[in-house]
């Protein structure tokens, strides 16, 4: 498999691409055709009769995909159907979208019984579940939803919670690089028989643009850091009361202050997939999370649901801003929220200029 100057290529298990740390994604023949649709990784996609999307209950030959998604520019996901629901409802008031008379909010994906998916005009709201593995299978459809429906430079956020560390709960994180356990910077996964290291890359300046977009009046901190991601909630975060604990207190705390010195500056359960996964792919992406608890100080989340709740929309308020920003620079919605979500049916050769997301 081959490597693109920007660093987007996957390894084979010998080693991990980590030349231009600070990149922005830089767009590439190879994920990108001409007119900033996404373009596959894959050869094999093109040459099937249809392609199922099975965990999201879509199909390019049952679906008239780029009727239903052509539109999209922003795809959020995060772990619960719940969440992901509200954020459709609070995206719908913040970019002013209306729904057709007489329809509701509709669980795209219900018939997998997997994932839930909601659109709100050119934004996408899908839950992924905890983990690795459950997040992997979402992008790899997800990817291929926005090169079925021929989406044009798609940006993806993770809106989720995490454990802090030295960082109070309800503060907000911008991931600016993700890390493993073990505090490597890429994702590995096993493919046929070998270990596939991807560079866990996440965009530089979008973590800016989601800084700047933070209010010096909101009554909690928001901050960049490094996120890591554990395979498991209990003995993979250092936790104490999980059903088994080989380690002593001592020991945690000692590899908490280790991944503190180390720039982290919270753990989660999928920053290192959702990276490496959109990275690969060529896709801008940001992951925001809420702190529900500082590590330092325990391991039992044990905050009312009520400001969970609250805490919870921080992450969502961060990316509504710019979501709402990107369709105000690009006059698709008016400053007074009513505008029209019509976009004309993208043309996958047409040459269009590449859009910059600077807002300044
Ligand atoms: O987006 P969510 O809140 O699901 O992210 C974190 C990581 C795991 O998926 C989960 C563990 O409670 O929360
Ligand atoms: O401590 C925490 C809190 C939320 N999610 C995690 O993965 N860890």
């Amino acid at each position: 498999m081959s490597c693109t100057k920007s660093g987007n290529g996957c390894t084979n298990g010998n080693g991990v691409d980590n030349n231009n740390e600070d990149d922005a994604v830089e767009i590439s023949t190879e994920t990108r055709y001409l007119d900033g649709t996404v373009r596959l990784r894959n050869p094999n996609i093109e040459l099937m009769d249809q392609d199922i999307l099975y965990h999201l209950a879509l199909g390019s030959e049952s679906h008239d995909l780029v009727e239903m998604f052509g539109d999209v520019k922003f795809v959020c996901m995060g772990g619960t159907p719940k969440r992901m629901f509200n954020f459709a409802e609070y995206i719908m008031k913040e970019i002013g979208h209306k729904l057709p008379t007489g329809t509701q909010l509709m669980d795209i994906s219900q018939y997998s019984y997997r994932y839930s998916m909601y659109k709100v005009g050119p934004v996408l709201s899908i839950s992924h579940g905890m983990g690795a593995p459950s997040i992997g299978i979402l992008l790899h459809e997800v990817i291929k939803l926005m090169y079925h429906a021929r989406c044009r430079d798609p940006v993806f956020f993770r809106i989720g919670t995490c454990g802090g560390i030295g960082l109070e709960g309800g503060t907000v994180i911008i991931s600016d690089n993700a890390a493993d356990g073990m505090m490597n910077k890429y994702y590995q996964v096993p493919v046929l028989g070998k270990l596939v290291k991807r560079p866990a890359k996440l965009d530089k300046k979008l973590v800016k643009e989601l800084k700047a977009l933070a209010n010096p009046d909101d009554p909690y901190d928001t901050v960049t850091g490094t996120t890591m991601c554990a395979d498991d909630f209990y003995e993979g975060q250092g936790r104490l009361d999980g059903a088994f604990c080989d380690y002593s207190e001592a020991d945690k705390m000692e590899y908490l202050e280790r991944l503190r010195s180390n720039g982290i500056r919270n753990i989660e359960m999928e920053a290192t997939t959702f990276a490496a996964l959109t990275h690969h792919a060529g896709i801008k992406a940001a992951i925001v999370c809420v702190a529900l608890l500082d590590r330092m100080k325990g391991d039992q989340v044990c905050t009312p649901k009520e400001v969970l709740t609250e805490w919870q929309l921080r992450p969502q308020i961060l990316v509504a801003r710019y979501i709402k920003r990107y369709l105000q620079t690009k006059g698709r919605i008016s400053l007074d929220g009513h505008g029209s979500m019509a976009v004309k049916s993208p043309r996958r050769f047409k040459l269009v200029q590449q859009e910059s997301q600077t807002f300044e």
